[in-house]
């Protein structure tokens, strides 16, 4: 078990707003390690909440939360990746140095495995241009791979395919796939709706 949470709520949310999750205010949810878990809602249900709580950027939430044998602020320093909804990229900066400001902290991953992120996710011309001058699409790749370029027990990836094509979603997918399975690693994801091209283990309606 990576994470478990019973009777969550953030607190600016009310109960009667909450009243068909199947997440808010659930008197059990577990999080076991190597699954892709989807968490589809409508826009302002609360899915960037759940994640900034699993995180821990935010106190405004009610419930219990565990995070396996890990004490929280370890864990989550450590052993949570996030790609936020607004990516948080620094946009001066080039694709490739936004990666690697994050990868040179944990020095994880080489410049040739890099590479191989961007050729993989057809943005090989991109590396050296700056972020500012990308497609919102091509940033949420950028803001994927430097997710990758870190270890991590746990991948939260908020609306991450909001601007992407089916074939991108396919690749990204399996990339994903293999990536949990070699860290024996979880993620969760949200979504508006269903994603075309993506296989998630369990899927939750919040
Ligand atoms: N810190 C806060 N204090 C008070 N209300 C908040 C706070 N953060 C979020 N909210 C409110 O909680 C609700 C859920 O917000 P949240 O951003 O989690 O939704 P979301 O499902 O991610 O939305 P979207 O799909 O539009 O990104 C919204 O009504 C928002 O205004």
């Amino acid at each position: 078990m990576l994470l478990k949470f019973s009777n969550l709520k953030p607190t600016y949310i009310s109960e009667i707003q909450v009243r068909d999750s199947e997440i808010y205010l659930a008197p059990e949810i577990t999080i076991d390690q190597g699954k892709i878990y989807l968490v589809e809602a409508y826009s302002g249900k609360g899915k960037s909440s759940l994640l900034d709580i699993i995180y821990g950027v935010h106190e405004l939430y009610e419930g219990t939360l565990e995070y396996g044998v890990m004490e929280h602020s370890r864990f989550r320093e450590s052993e949570i990746s996030y790609v936020f909804q607004n990516l948080k990229l620094f946009p001066e900066l080039t694709a490739l140095e936004n990666v690697q400001l994050k990868n040179e902290l944990t020095d994880h991953k080489s410049l040739s495995e890099i590479q191989a992120y961007f050729k993989l996710l057809g943005l090989e011309g991109k590396l050296n241009q700056k972020v500012a001058t990308l497609s919102l699409g091509q940033r949420q790749r950028v803001a994927i791979i430097r997710s990758l370029c870190m270890p991590f027990k746990l991948l939260l990836l908020d609306e991450p395919f909001s601007h992407l094509d089916e074939v991108n979603i396919e690749i990204i997918s399996e990339l994903l796939r293999e990536e949990i399975e070699r860290r024996n690693a979880s993620i969760i994801l949200t979504s508006l709706g269903s994603i075309k091209g993506l296989e998630a283990d369990v899927t939750y309606r919040l």
